[in-house]
């Protein structure tokens, strides 16, 4: 399968909402889901659910949204804007997934990517232990798709995950649990040696993205980065097959390119993936 861009000249504009918590530098949450919208064709909305003060080298602070201010903001964009796809980051916490659940369904926003976001890689906690319940009982059977990493899919599932059965095995009882499908994604598999797998779960089969792994440590945000990804290729149209390949091509090149800035964990490189598409096309033109 051809990863492909949204379609950008069919005279529609396609829109994506994306509901999470702001990164002050700029390469994960919000920030980096409204890059990857733009740089995808598609037009990007937000709901804030917390201000983070974090950059390169860790987060200093979580300043929460309330579960009302969070309400607010989707009854906004629900009563004006209809997104075609809705993505989530940062919840915080168990009242602003409840605000969260109540408003996706009561707009009908069926194309639900939910990135269960527990944990930052410096160690800090964006996601309360104690909104696990909600978390799975009230937002995931309304994901159409779900996009946890390694440890994310272990304490949505509660089991160990050490081999690509293992996955497989989380994959199907995430399925159980309600979600449409579930994307596992391989960066923290370290089994897979010098390549990443992703593995997508959707409508009773498997499929798998593998790419190089890229020896880096300016990976900030790719989780927020492949989730808006796909949430922009289901924006655009793409099924969910089609919008985990764009997810994979979009990612991969963005951490290929990823962008050494500041001095700890810099983020990928949300130009990376339009330029690469950019010059082949130039050079197609020059044949
Ligand atoms: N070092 C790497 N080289 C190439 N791809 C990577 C690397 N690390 C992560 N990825 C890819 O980035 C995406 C996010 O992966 P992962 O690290 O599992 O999630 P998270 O960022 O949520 O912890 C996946 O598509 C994964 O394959
Ligand atoms: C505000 C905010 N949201 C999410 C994250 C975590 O993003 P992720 O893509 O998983 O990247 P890392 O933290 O793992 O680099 C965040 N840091 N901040």
């Amino acid at each position: 399968m051809k990863a492909q861009a949204p379609k950008r000249d069919d005279g529609t504009v396609r829109k994506a909402l994306t509901i999470a918590g702001s990164d002050s530098g700029g390469g994960a949450g919000i920030q980096a889901d409204l890059k990857t919208f733009q740089e995808l064709g598609v037009y990007g909305m937000s709901a804030v659910t917390a201000v983070t003060a974090q950059n390169t080298l860790g987060v200093r602070a979580v300043y929460p949204m309330t579960a009302d201010a969070v309400a607010v903001q989707l009854g906004a964009v629900g009563d004006d804007l209809a997104p075609d796809a809705v993505k989530t980051g940062m919840l915080v916490g168990a009242p602003i997934i409840d605000a969260v659940a109540d408003q996706v369904a009561s707009f009908g926003w069926r194309n639900l990517v939910i990135d269960p976001v527990m944990i930052a890689k410096g160690g800090s906690e964006l996601l309360r232990q104690d909104a696990l319940r909600s978390l799975k009982e009230r937002l995931l059977p309304l994901a159409r798709v779900i996009t946890p990493n390694i440890p994310e899919a272990e304490t949505l599932t509660g089991m160990k995950i050490a081999t690509m059965a293992d996955r497989e095995k989380a994959a199907r009882l995430l399925v159980a649990m309600g979600a449409g499908s579930v994307a596992i994604k391989g960066g923290h598999d370290e089994s897979t040696g010098d390549v990443t797998v992703d593995l997508l779960y959707d409508d009773g089969r498997f499929r798998y993205w593998e790419s190089p792994r890229v020896d880096t440590r300016h990976t900030h945000g790719t989780g927020c980065t492949y989730s808006a990804a796909l949430a922009a290729g289901l924006a655009a149209g793409l099924n969910v097959p089609e919008a985990a390949e764009l997810a994979k091509s979009f990612i991969r090149a963005a951490i290929e390119d990823s962008l050494d800035i500041g001095s700890g964990h810099g983020p990928t490189n949300h130009w990376a993936y339009g330029r690469r598409a950019r010059r082949l096309d130039h050079s197609k033109s020059l044949h």
